[in-house]
């Protein structure tokens, strides 16, 4: 028999979502069930879906698991938290603040003026060296990028989940780029724990422009946790303020950095689209 499964459609900056309440439903989807809601013409269509679970620990006010729309799982979603921080507001409580954790990782959002802007703390940013890189990980980054240039600087950022940032200068190059992105069937293989790739402009000292290649969604309107790791980035060379303006197609986050071994925090919109049901 069809099991009825009630949802919420939600978006940050056009980073959009499936939330899934199991507070009063069972939900434990397999991958190919993900996979399915998440195509665009055939299921419902989303970047990522966020099932809110309850906490087993005091320490936590919710657990949420996170799913890439190819079915993996992902332990950080910035743009995600804000959704969940409204959803929670919205449907179960009108408390400011919420800690919320994940598999691997645990974030605190607050809710301000009624849920019309959302903070989240996403953690300390790690910046990984460049050593774990592999022979074929470098050659393909030479390929994709002209290293010659000076503006070609990279970096790997760790926000509870792993991007490589860029920063590219050239609008053109940036559109280059990402083409080769798409066109490269090597990086699933070439990175199988799977990888965010940042382009990052920048504009000046506290306003960056921002495209992003997620791992297991591809390319998304806006990503918070890259938005924090490219900030990270900039201010950790000194390109950046510590509050910056992020801007992608629909909009801007604010990052907020005080620098090394203190958290990040990114403060944007969530916008509801709507409540639905879909039977599986
Ligand atoms: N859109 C998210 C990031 C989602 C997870 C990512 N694709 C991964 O698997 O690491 C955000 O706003 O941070």
């Amino acid at each position: 028999m069809k099991k009825k499964i009630l949802f919420s459609k939600m978006h940050g900056l056009g980073n959009d979502f499936v939330i899934v309440n199991t507070i009063h439903q069972k939900f434990f989807p397999r991958p190919k069930i993900i996979r399915m809601f998440a195509r665009r013409t055939l299921g419902i269509g989303f970047d990522q879906l966020l099932i809110l679970r309850e906490s087993h620990s005091s320490r936590f006010d919710f657990y949420c698991q996170i799913f890439n729309s190819d079915g993996t799982e992902s332990f950080q979603c910035g743009n995600g938290f804000r959704c969940l921080a409204k959803y929670i507001y919205v449907n179960i409580n009108k408390k400011p603040f919420h800690i919320i954790r994940t598999k691997k990782h645990t974030v605190i959002t607050s809710i301000k003026d009624r849920g019309k802007e959302i903070t989240v703390n996403m953690g300390t940013p790690r910046f990984i060296s460049k050593k774990v890189l592999t022979v074929f990980q470098k050659e393909w980054l030479r390929q994709l990028l002209t290293f010659e240039k000076e503006y070609n600087h990279f970096e790997m950022v760790n926000i509870g989940n792993s991007h490589l940032v860029f920063i590219i200068q050239d609008s053109k190059e940036i559109v280059r780029i990402f083409r080769l992105i798409h066109s490269s069937l090597r990086i699933n293989e070439l990175f199988p724990k799977g990888i965010n790739i940042n382009l990052m402009q920048i504009i000046n000292r506290k306003k960056i422009f921002l495209k992003v290649y997620e791992r297991g969604s591809g390319e998304t309107k806006s990503c918070g946790s890259g938005a924090c790791a490219s900030v990270a980035f900039g201010i950790k060379y000194g390109f950046l303020n510590n509050l910056v303006f992020v801007y992608s197609e629909e909009g801007y986050l604010k990052v907020y950095w005080k620098g090394r071994d203190y958290p990040i925090f990114m403060t944007g919109p969530a916008t509801y689209v709507y409540d639905g049901s879909i039977s599986i």
